[in-house]
């Protein structure tokens, strides 16, 4: 049944579950080598070290061989040779321990420095890619890849020097084993052609498996991160049993990923070298037994053969068994590059781009806007806000105000026409500037784990304590703030879900305000607030937009009567443009507009 159910998924769905072309899986290899840049030097350690380790173990049987073949055989030998070989073949056995304490030391060491780098890399890039990115990828996913892909990093890079370790191993065995017998190791060089046509079957199968599994594993992860991230929602519709029915479906694909991987493995590990050891092991027997008809086999040489098979066998077997990790790696490799090299990128600057806002005009010259570059959502947008005056855009839901905010805040690249600020292209501005003095104040601003003092300062130490006290003041917060016991230091926790919306929105006008900002964009909060803090709310934008450009988007028009120019969107088009008065004189769709919610307060 679970094999059905991942045949299934594998039809269905997503491209990870498809096998990566050999081709891409070594550039994923060259990659995560590259990525393990700051460990080189540890790498490198554990590789010479392992080296040494090979040469050892392909050494000892020889000398023990020459040993037992000449010295114990012979009645003359003196016991002072004897002990002498003893201490010495015991000095090399913990010299060869000291060497794979080292080199396991530093195998750890350098994939977790790695792994830390990768992270960091990682995190890094997200925070360079645009809206765009995440409107896409869900935010479980991404965990995903940070966290849980990059932990299997960790195995990779072990199983690289494993390899390394098995490839030396075999060569060191191999010219100890000629220089003893080379008519048998002629026919033990069969074995290298078996062993990797199983690692080859295996490598096969695998890809596809394990790639199927990660895919699971990161539909989980956004399953689970919807369901926090909506959960009052979930609950106040009673979706919890949906929800956990779709988690359980999920969990059990995972689960059937899991399971089919683990059929695959015990199949086609462990077992088969076993086996192929055995016969080996049966083979070397049946040689050198037939030798012994025509002369005395030593069985010195017996001895060394049965243990350097041992030392062949053993490092491919943990080959083998870490090709699983391998396969992990790569794929998990495989994605962490797909977001390393994703270039969905906050739209870009000029090269060069430094201009400065210093009035704060602002203006849209036949701007055209779309998400996709396919659906255009602005159409030919032309507007004006002359330094000093607040726009209002008005309109029905999904008219186009975010849109055009979303466009002016360099969110999302706008197609056609331009943008100008004070005159400047706004491609052209110095991009720190332009977010310094651009201040947005959403419907739901985010809080931040800490207290309400780092909300405001939001961690820009140039930002005094007197500052945010004045800019509590300035946007009416400073009452609320001193009535809670602990004031200004007050914890928050993330998301803010211990403070009420409205609390929230005047903390982030004071963040807004504390930085002085020459333009605002304010997304006018629909959340319903007590009168108080809706009155307080008032004259806190009132005292904000005092001499500062303001963009307002606006859903109760009663807020922006006063506005210097009034846009209506309509489908993404301005259908109508004036002041509220002009508007309302127009009889047109503002009128309607304005009517129907004076209608809707007045039966409230
Ligand atoms: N991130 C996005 N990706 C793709 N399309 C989007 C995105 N955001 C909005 N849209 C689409 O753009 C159109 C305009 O949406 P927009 O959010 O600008 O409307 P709005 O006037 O602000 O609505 P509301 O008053 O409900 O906030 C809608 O058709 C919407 O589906």
């Amino acid at each position: 049944m679970a094999d059905n159910t991942v045949e299934k998924n594998k039809k269905n769905n997503s491209i990870w579950s498809q096998s990566i072309p050999v081709h891409e899986q070594l550039a994923v290899v060259w990659r995560l080598i590259k990525m393990a840049t700051p460990a080189y030097w540890m790498f490198a350690g554990a590789i010479l070290f392992a080296l040494i380790s090979t040469l050892i173990s392909g050494y000892l049987p020889y000398i023990l061989q020459n040993f037992m073949n000449k010295q114990l055989t012979n009645p003359n030998t003196p016991l002072n040779a004897v002990i002498s070989f003893a201490l010495g073949f015991g000095a090399i056995q913990i010299f060869s321990a000291i060497l794979t304490y080292f080199q396991n030391f530093w195998y750890g060491q350098a994939s977790e420095t790695a792994l830390n780098n990768v992270r960091k890399r990682l995190y890094a890039k997200l925070h360079q890619l645009g809206m765009r990115y995440f409107d896409q990828v869900p935010g479980g996913a991404l965990v995903t890849r940070v966290m849980n892909d990059t932990e299997s990093f960790f195995d990779f890079w072990m199983l690289l020097v494993n390899l390394i370790y098995a490839v030396a191993s075999i060569i060191s065995v191999y010219i100890f084993m000629f220089a003893s017998d080379p008519g048998l190791s002629y026919w033990l060089l069969l074995i290298v052609p078996v062993t990797l046509l199983t690692i080859w079957v295996y490598q096969k199968y695998s890809s596809s498996v394990y790639r199927n599994m990660r895919a699971k594993l990161s539909a989980l992860n956004a399953k689970l991160a919807e369901s926090i991230n909506g959960i009052e929602t979930i609950q106040n519709f009673h979706q919890e049993t949906r929800m956990k029915s779709e988690f359980e479906k999920i969990n059990q694909e995972y689960f059937d990923a899991r399971f089919h991987m683990v059929k695959m493995d015990s199949r086609l590990l462990g077992p088969m070298n076993q086996l192929l050891l055995g016969m080996t092991t049966v083979f070397i027997l049946w040689y050198l037994g037939n030798q012994s008809f025509t002369a005395a086999v030593a069985g010195g040489t017996i001895y060394a053969f049965t243990n350097w098979i041992g030392n062949i066998f053993n490092p491919l077997n943990n080959v083998q068994q870490s090709l699983s990790t391998f396969q992990d790696g790569v794929v998990s490799g495989y994605r962490a590059g797909k977001i390393l090299d994703d270039t969905t990128y906050e739209p870009a600057q000029h090269e060069n781009a430094n201009g400065k806002i210093t009035d704060g005009k602002i203006e849209f010259r036949h701007v055209d806007f779309s998400y996709d570059g396919k659906t255009t959502i602005l159409h030919d947008l032309s507007f004006t806000a002359e330094p000093g005056q607040t726009i209002a855009l008005v309109g029905h839901t999904g008219s186009g105000k975010s849109s055009t905010i979303n466009a002016l805040m360099r969110f999302y690249e706008f197609q056609k026409g331009s943008i100008l600020i004070d005159g400047q292209d706004i491609r052209d501005l110095d991009p720190v500037d332009f977010r310094e003095k651009m201040g947005l104040v959403l419907q739901d601003s985010f809080m931040f784990y800490g207290d309400i003092n780092s909300n405001i300062r939001m961690y820009d130490d140039s930002i005094t304590d007197q500052q945010i006290v004045d800019a509590a003041r300035f946007v009416d917060a400073d009452k609320f703030i001193d009535s809670l016991p602990h004031g200004y230091k007050t914890p928050v926790l993330e998301g803010g879900s211990s403070l009420s919306a409205g609390q929230k929105q005047l903390i982030s006008f004071a963040r807004t305000i504390v930085r002085d900002p020459k333009i605002l964009i304010l997304d006018e909060a629909t959340a319903n607030i007590d009168t108080q803090t809706e009155a307080a709310i008032q004259r806190a934008l009132k005292n904000m937009r005092t001499n500062r450009t303001t963009i307002a988007i606006a859903h109760r028009l009663s807020t922006i009567k006063d506005a210097d120019l009034i846009l209506v969107l309509d489908k993404g088009v301005v259908v109508e443009q004036g002041t509220h008065r002009q508007l309302l004189a127009q009889k047109g769709y503002y009128y309607d507009l304005y009517k129907m919610q004076s209608m809707e307060n007045a039966g409230k």
